[in-house]
């Protein structure tokens, strides 16, 4: 049975690089429209700073306030990994801070998403490595465990597994299955040239063709008086 709730485990399969970076540039609502529009992590867990987000999960679930696991996660990620926390939603303790998101970005980790509450807000919002949380509060964690290290996770009212891809800007943050990454990073190209064509014609046009919008009152019987 092993030590329930208290697990680490050491490896896992990740996508091929090539595959995460076809989706370097691509705008996550885009990337969302061609996953039925339900592809997003909740609207809470928002960017601490500018930074985009590219990466694969690297899954840690810890109790609300306690960072045990991710410290030893910081040393077991990998450059290109996302280190994806599960803290349960709490807001009430900090689970990170400067010192160690500063390390994360020096190991060449590709981000930190936590669904929780960090500190340090001020430093991090001014760095360079994209860090994703419910907001800031001074209080520290504890440090005693238990917890759980590449194990599959609820994150944000997502599932994620370890090796997802997540891609995250301004808009939030979205959660990919590898097998799916190729054939959807295809359409979602196909959907951004599409609406650069849009935007074009109505910037240089003020032209927005849209005809389905009376065909659609029609359907509904809107009464137009
Ligand atoms: O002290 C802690 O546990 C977290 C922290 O503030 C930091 O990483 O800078
Ligand atoms: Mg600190």
């Amino acid at each position: 049975m092993g030590n329930v709730g208290c697990k680490i485990i050491k490896d896992f399969k990740r996508p091929d690089r090539k595959v995460v970076e076809l989706f370097k540039g691509m705008p996550v609502a885009n990337i969302d429209d061609c996953m039925n529009r339900t592809a997003a992590v909740r609207s809470d867990i928002v960017p601490m700073n500018k930074t985009p987000l590219l990466g694969t999960a690297f899954t840690v679930k810890v109790p609300e306030g306690d960072n045990l696991m991710f410290h030893k996660a910081m040393d077991m990620a990998q450059p290109g990994d996302v280190i994806v926390i599960d803290a349960g939603g709490d807001v009430t303790r900090a689970i990170f801070g400067e010192l160690m998101i500063t390390y994360c970005h020096k190991r060449g980790l590709a981000g930190v998403i936590l669904d929780g509450v960090i500190r340090d807000y001020d430093e991090i919002a001014a760095m360079d490595f994209p860090v994703y949380a419910k907001g800031a509060i001074p209080n520290g964690p504890y440090k005693n465990g238990p917890g759980e290290i590449n194990t599959v996770i609820s994150f944000g009212g997502k599932v994620i597994c370890p090796g997802d891809i997540i891609v995250g800007d301004g808009d939030g943050i979205i959660v990919i299955k590898p097998e799916e990454a190729e054939e959807l990073a295809a359409k979602t190209k196909q959907v951004m040239e599409k609406e650069a064509g849009i935007m074009d014609k109505i910037v240089n046009e003020c032209s927005y063709v849209r005809p389905w919008v009376d065909e659609k009152l029609e359907e509904i019987g809107c009464e137009i008086i």
